[in-house]
């Protein structure tokens, strides 16, 4: 289950489903948020470091999905309650990637900026979001692993111009060094739609 490996029992469950949206006013919000991308991007790293604060350099593989929750108060007193689906990348679990970007408010797709097939995938699936997600689904695009920039082999560019045309926030993330992960968070809070006041 990759970095999430070291998590307590009560917060971590494995092949669990994913609940519906709701319970949330005008000033507590709470979003269902799925993450997806190419086995070893470090997605389960990049939710451990959130979460958690920690990093696990000797992360196993996610099987199915694993959920966590993390709640983060804004500026304007607003709080977000994050509830994070952590998809499998390996393609055996892709059949299952649909229970868990169904319903979801958000969508982090991450790639590795050190793996061209990587970043493939990542469109690959922000197509399948586009086709299959919900309409009004924030999507952000991360490209994690930006300590190892001597083995960089997407630009930042190409991840700024794909997230641009595709209507997406970009940022690139180090769960190692927790490089704009906060931020990574803090911005999509920023963009949720933000529910009617009666
Ligand atoms: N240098 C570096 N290594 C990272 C970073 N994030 C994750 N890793 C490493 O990348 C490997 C895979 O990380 P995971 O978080 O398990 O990857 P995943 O995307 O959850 O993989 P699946 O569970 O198979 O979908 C691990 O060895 C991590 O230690 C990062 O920001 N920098």
């Amino acid at each position: 289950m990759g970095c999430g490996s070291s998590l307590p029992d009560r917060d971590s469950r494995q092949l669990g489903r994913p609940s519906e949206n709701g319970g949330q006013d005008a000033k507590n919000l709470r979003v269902k948020l799925v993450l997806l991308g190419d086995s070893g991007v470090g997605k389960s790293c990049i939710v451990l470091r959130f979460v958690r604060g920690q990093f696990d350099p000797t992360s196993k593989v996610t099987v199915g999905a694993s959920f966590l929750s993390q709640t983060i108060a804004l500026q304007d007193s607003t709080t977000v309650k994050f509830e994070i689906w952590d998809t499998a990348g390996q393609e055996r679990y892709a059949a299952l990637a649909p229970l868990y970007y169904r319903g979801a408010a958000v969508a982090v797709i991450v790639y590795d900026i050190t793996s061209p097939e990587s970043f493939s995938k990542a469109q690959f699936w922000v197509k399948e979001l586009q086709k299959h997600g919900s309409p009004d689904i924030v999507m952000a695009l991360v490209g994690n692993k930006a300590d190892l920039l001597e083995k960089r082999e997407v630009a930042v560019q190409d991840g700024t111009e794909y997230a641009e045309k595709n209507g997406m926030f970009f940022i690139e993330t180090s769960a190692k060094t927790a490089d704009n992960i906060n931020e990574l968070f803090e911005e999509i809070a920023k963009r949720l739609p933000r529910p009617a006041v009666s």
